[in-house]
């Protein structure tokens, strides 16, 4: 009986317990909703959907397939501007040429930093690296990467390192079994990264390879604000504190691994031919690697920045610029008929071959104006209250910009829906955005720009590229979160004879 009666009291506490929770758990969420509703009244009169206590829109973003198309049809209800609610966060949708070029041009001083103080890059990253950097931080990294691009041993290196990775490549390829190429593209942009950074490419089979891949496919995964939960709500981090621990430790062990690559460079340096980022970063004066925003650490967490900055927009591009060779065959043909003219008897191309190859260039610009790899920019900030077609957009706001509607505005180039490689043999200069524009445009450029052009010229130079199937060539992408992707598709390589 007093067992009974025990076991009766205790499930009574059990059962107050709950109910104390949960009223406060009530109370808590009302006052959190009071709060919220009046920073998101009050803050700005900008037109959007109709935002939900707590969660805002996320359930409408969670429920669409592809959030990109959802963004346009919002902008088909609510304009060239609108606003979203990301849980605790506003967002603000930028579109359109006009407003693009004020904001990141006209502008730019105003509107171009990152917001750093979103949870990533205040707790995983803790305000390293480039791409969450602002200021001096950002000023002096990119200065510094880009001038390595730029440099002549580097260029040589990537070139050479490139066409072992290209050799390699084509070797996964068959002429009668197709493929799905875009493992093995997500592999070579990995040694694109490898070559950058480090000055060597590693064999596919290389142990030490695989790992790094993993760890960067990992902190890519979990450690970006657009993928975790805690950048809309951050008390959630209350509850992951493990998983944040663990990304964090994935870092460390990133930064580790380029610190032991530092020491290897260190000893067989030569000031006078840096080939790499290291090298570079080798060459600085000790008291300008003092600097803070040349630190080890900053610069490590630059180095991982570019791994995971390149890691999907140049995997897209690549599949991106295959699908339309396969879609366009006669493209194709143009293409490999003027590397045949330029390169005859030649066994590779080189970078020095690309002045002479204007259709082989213009061919991938055009791929990357129509064909959109990356449609979104990454998360912006404005430093003041900007105005807007009569909207005020509040200081401190997340903007987002749409990169892909000036690539296609009929006012600003003629039949914007062509596929017509043609079309770059006149000058084009408004509206052309696949890397961004400004200050603050893609610091891969360079390295994006040799690849693609080495790649595909120098897979054309000794193969056709024949689909599996000419009728599941879609048109239709898919949304990764950051690119669009072709449909799966798989083709063969067929040697060219001559
Ligand atoms: C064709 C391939 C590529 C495309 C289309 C592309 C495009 C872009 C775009 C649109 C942005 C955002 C600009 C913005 O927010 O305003 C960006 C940023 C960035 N990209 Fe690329 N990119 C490519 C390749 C690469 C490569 C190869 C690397 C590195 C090796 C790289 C590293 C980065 C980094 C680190 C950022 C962030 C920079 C910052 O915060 O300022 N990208 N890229």
């Amino acid at each position: 009986m007093t067992t009974m009666l025990n076991a009766f009291l205790e499930h009574m506490s059990v059962m107050e317990s709950i109910m104390t929770l949960a009223l406060a758990f009530s109370v808590s969420s009302f006052t959190i909703y009071c709060v919220y509703r009046q920073m998101v009244g009050s803050s700005t009169n900008l037109p959007g959907p109709r935002a939900w206590p707590i969660l805002g829109n996320l359930v409408m973003i969670s429920r669409a397939k592809d959030f990109y198309q959802l963004s346009k049809e919002l902008q088909k209800k609510y304009g060239n501007v609108y606003r979203l609610q990301f849980g605790q966060l506003t967002v603000v949708f930028i579109s359109g040429h006009k407003n693009i070029s004020k904001f990141w041009i006209e502008d730019g001083d105003i509107s171009t930093d990152r917001p750093d103080w979103m949870f990533c890059p205040r707790v995983i990253t803790k305000q390293k690296g480039i791409i969450f950097a602002n200021g001096h931080q950002y000023i002096e990294l990119n200065k510094l990467i880009m001038q390595a691009q730029h440099g002549e041993f580097f260029q040589k290196n990537m070139e050479l390192q490139l066409t072992q990775e290209i050799n390699e490549l084509c070797k996964c390829f068959s002429p009668d079994n197709a493929v799905d190429p875009l493992d093995h593209f997500r592999t070579s942009v990995l040694n694109v990264g490898s070559i950058l950074t480090f000055g060597k490419r590693f064999q596919y089979s290389d142990a030490e390879f695989k790992t790094l891949h993993a760890r960067i496919l990992y902190v890519f995964k979990h450690g970006q604000s657009l993928g975790r939960k805690e950048t809309f709500f951050s008390w959630l981090a209350f509850f992951t504190k493990s998983q944040v621990r663990k990304v964090i430790a994935e870092f460390d062990i990133l930064h580790e691994y380029i610190s032991q690559q530092l020491n290897d460079h260190k000893i067989e340096h030569n000031p006078k031919s840096p080939k790499d980022l290291l090298d570079f970063y080798l060459n600085l004066s000790e008291e300008t690697r003092q600097d803070s925003a040349l630190s080890e650490t900053n610069m490590f967490q630059a180095i991982i920045d570019m791994f995971t900055g390149s890691y999907d927009s140049l995997t897209a591009s690549l599949m991106i610029i295959v699908f339309y060779l396969l879609k366009y065959p006669d493209v194709q043909r143009k293409c490999r008929e003027e590397i045949d003219r330029v390169c005859k008897g030649k066994s590779t191309v080189v970078l020095e071959d690309r002045d002479k190859l204007r259709y082989n260039v213009s061919t991938i610009r055009e791929v990357l104006r129509i064909a959109k790899p990356l449609v979104l920019s990454i998360y912006r900030t404005n430093k003041r209250d900007m105005e807007v077609d009569g909207h005020t957009i509040p200081a401190k706001s997340v903007l987002l910009y749409d990169l892909n509607d000036p690539q296609v505005d009929p006012t600003l180039w003629e039949n914007p829906h062509e596929f017509d490689p043609d079309r770059w043999t006149k000058p084009q200069t408004n509206g052309y955005l696949p890397f961004g524009i400004g200050e603050r445009k893609c610091p891969g450029i360079p390295t994006a720009e040799m690849s693609m052009f080495l790649i595909m010229t120098n897979i054309l130079h000794k193969f056709e590229l024949i689909p599996e199937d000419v009728n599941n060539l879609s048109m239709e992408r898919e949304w990764t979160g950051i690119v669009l992707l072709p449909q799966p598709f798989k083709m063969f390589m067929k040697p060219v004879e001559y």
